[in-house]
């Protein structure tokens, strides 16, 4: 057996994760869960349902979700972190609030949140954040005492989140033809935005695009050191929802494609380093709309893996828990990061990645549960 890992003051892990449809019945209610108050037209709805029913109503993230939860166990368990590990989602069963109050049933009173996604944005941090506060006042009302919640710092630039990634790109330009495989540009992926949401992302503003570009910059290093070419790379945008006349961060990879074959570009890669599985957005909007469109184009695509269960990310997860822990007792442990940016914050300071309204967030500096 390992020596025991010290994850002192936690007593338990909570995987958070968005959720999504478990069959056609489930896709009409989940898609009102995500979008209460949030002003998406009727039309964009009824759209993304029908990505869904084209799956069988069934959204890969939930499997994707117990691979990892199995992956992190198993990690744990080799490497002697006992820490018993939960899930629970914003938007579907299991559902946060149940998964809380089933951590606070078992007595768990320090909690380390591992949320999946890697940036830093209303949407990717403080909406997962106001979720957990809107949990913990749910078990409040119900006369429990609410446990300490803290969330794991941005993971985007930790190397168990990149190097599979890489990994991913280089197997991807192996799929291309070989005589478009040198010139093949490599394009960068993250959920589109609002623009105002992007400006405000982060303690300082503007770090989804920043966090964003320095991944994409560390990727394309490796790929040009691993293959010994240096390929044109871009970072762009997929998934854009909202009304029309709000500005999203742009280009669509769909336009950037057609911008691509125009330029005569001869192939292109599409790495999708804004999201930890392959989940709708990635099977729809690249898989699906993007190659169809590459196809139009006659232009040679592949899309690179994302991290989803890979050993490697459930290693960086533990190496996440025991640097915080470390921190939290006392420590200065060493924090590892890839890229310019280095280590991002522990704790959220006050008014990082606003809202439109001001809500209540947990597991942040502005946190109302201590
Ligand atoms: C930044 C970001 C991430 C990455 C960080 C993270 O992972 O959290 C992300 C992930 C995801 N988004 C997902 C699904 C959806 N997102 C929507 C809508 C929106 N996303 C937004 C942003 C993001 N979204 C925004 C600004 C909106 C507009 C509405 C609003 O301001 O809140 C809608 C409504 C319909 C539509 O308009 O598309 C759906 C169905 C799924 C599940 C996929 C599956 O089921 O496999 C996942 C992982
Ligand atoms: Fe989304």
């Amino acid at each position: 057996m390992p020596d025991e890992l010290d994850v002192r003051p936690y007593d338990a892990l909570l995987l958070l994760s968005f959720g999504g449809p478990e069959g056609p019945d489930d896709v009409v209610p989940f898609l009102e869960n995500v979008t209460r108050g949030r002003g998406i037209p009727r039309e964009r709805l009824e759209e993304v349902g029908q990505h869904y029913y084209l799956f069988g109503g069934v959204s890969p993230i939930n499997d994707q979700n117990r691979a990892l939860l199995a992956a992190l166990r198993e990690d744990f368990a080799a490497h002697g972190l006992d820490l018993p590990v939960y899930w629970g989602n914003r938007n579907w069963a299991p559902y946060l609030t149940d998964t809380l109050r089933e951590m606070v049933r078992d007595g768990r009173r320090r909690i380390l949140v591992l949320a999946t996604s890697a940036y830093a944005s209303y949407s990717g941090c403080r909406q997962y954040r106001e979720n957990l506060a809107d949990a913990l006042a749910a078990l409040e009302q119900e006369g429990l005492e609410p446990p300490r919640v803290d969330k794991l710092r941005h993971y985007f630039n930790h190397p168990g989140f990149v190097r599979p990634m890489v990994d991913g790109v280089l197997a991807s330009l192996a799929e291309l033809p070989e005589e478009v495989r040198d010139g093949a540009h490599l394009a960068f992926t993250t959920h589109s935005i609002p623009t105002s949401q992007a400006e405000t992302s982060g303690p300082e503003g503007g770090a989804y695009v920043a966090q964003h570009l320095d991944v994409a910059r560390v990727i394309a290093d490796a790929v040009r050191e691993e293959t010994g070419v240096d390929r044109p790379w871009e970072l762009v945008y997929q998934s854009r929802s909202g009304a029309p006349h709000i500005p999203w961060l742009e280009p669509d990879i769909c336009d950037h494609l057609e911008a691509l074959s125009e330029r005569g570009a001869p192939a292109a890669v599409m790495v999708p380093i804004g999201f930890v599985s392959d989940h709708m957005e990635v099977l729809y909007d690249l898989d699906t709309e993007a190659k169809a469109k590459a196809g139009e184009l006659g232009l040679p695509v592949a899309r690179s893996a994302t991290v989803g269960a890979d050993p490697r990310f459930a290693a960086a997860v533990r190496d996440l828990v025991v640097e915080r822990a470390a921190a939290e007792r006392g420590g200065r442990p060493e924090r590892c990061a890839l890229g310019a940016l280095g280590p991002s914050h522990d704790v959220c300071p006050v008014g990082c990645c606003p809202g439109r309204t001001p809500r209540p967030a947990a597991a942040g500096a502005d946190s109302p549960y201590a």
